[in-house]
């Protein structure tokens, strides 16, 4: 029996999930696996939308869920595309397309003028009308690349480019990724949060 579900239909965040709650001896299954399908995200913040889907997953399993809403803010395109960022090429969009779409957007921007942060808003609730949500929210600044590099992570990873690491979300390994990104550092706030609790 999981501890956990995980209010997400999106498999790279299950990876990432998995192995930052592994030393606590957490078990997570994503809501696939209970045959939970994706919340409606009509919030107008990530706070909003992750609420929508922790409350969402925990409803049809009755299981305590955490939801990951995030998503990246390009400085040069005021901060698109934001909460739309899964669906910025599209309702049916895959990460090739937004990709491709977020290089379009940038066409005219040179370097030096392509910084943008990733946001992940994390909310854990112990059951679906829990009164008193646990809500971190952190970012992880970068610059976004003029063509893909590297295999790893997933979304927009390929285009954001570290300065301190020298390359870019998708070429560092999954343990430098969780160490410090958005979700790393969210996830271990919210493991201290739960730890007072
Ligand atoms: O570490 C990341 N590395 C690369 N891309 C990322 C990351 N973190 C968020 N992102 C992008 C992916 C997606 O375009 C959007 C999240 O959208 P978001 O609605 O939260 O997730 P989703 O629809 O993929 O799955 P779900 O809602 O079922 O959790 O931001
Ligand atoms: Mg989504």
């Amino acid at each position: 029996m999981p501890s956990l579900v995980l209010a997400s239909g999106n498999a790279g965040k299950l990876a990432e999930f998995s192995q930052l709650l592994l030393p606590l001896g957490l078990t997570i299954c994503s809501q696939s696996e209970f045959g939970v399908s994706g919340a409606e995200e009509t919030g107008l913040t990530f706070v909003e939308n992750a609420l929508l889907k922790a409350r969402h997953a925990s409803r049809q399993t009755g299981l305590p869920a955490i939801a990951d809403d995030s998503g990246l803010a390009v400085d040069a395109l005021s901060g698109a595309p934001g909460i739309y960022s899964a669906r910025y090429a599209g309702p049916d969009s895959t990460d090739t397309d937004n990709n491709t779409r977020l290089l379009q957007a940038l066409e005219d921007v040179p370097s030096g003028h392509r910084q943008a942060r990733y946001w992940c808003v994390l909310v854990y609730l112990t059951h679906a009308d829990d009164p008193v949500p646990l809500i971190v929210q952190r970012d992880w600044q970068g610059e976004i690349l003029t063509s893909p590099r590297g295999a790893g992570g997933f979304g927009y990873d390929p285009l954001f480019y570290l300065p301190d690491h020298r390359c870019t979300a998708a070429e560092l390994s999954k343990e430098d990724k969780n160490h410090n990104s958005h979700r790393g550092r969210a996830v271990r706030d919210l493991i201290g949060l739960l730890s007072r609790t």
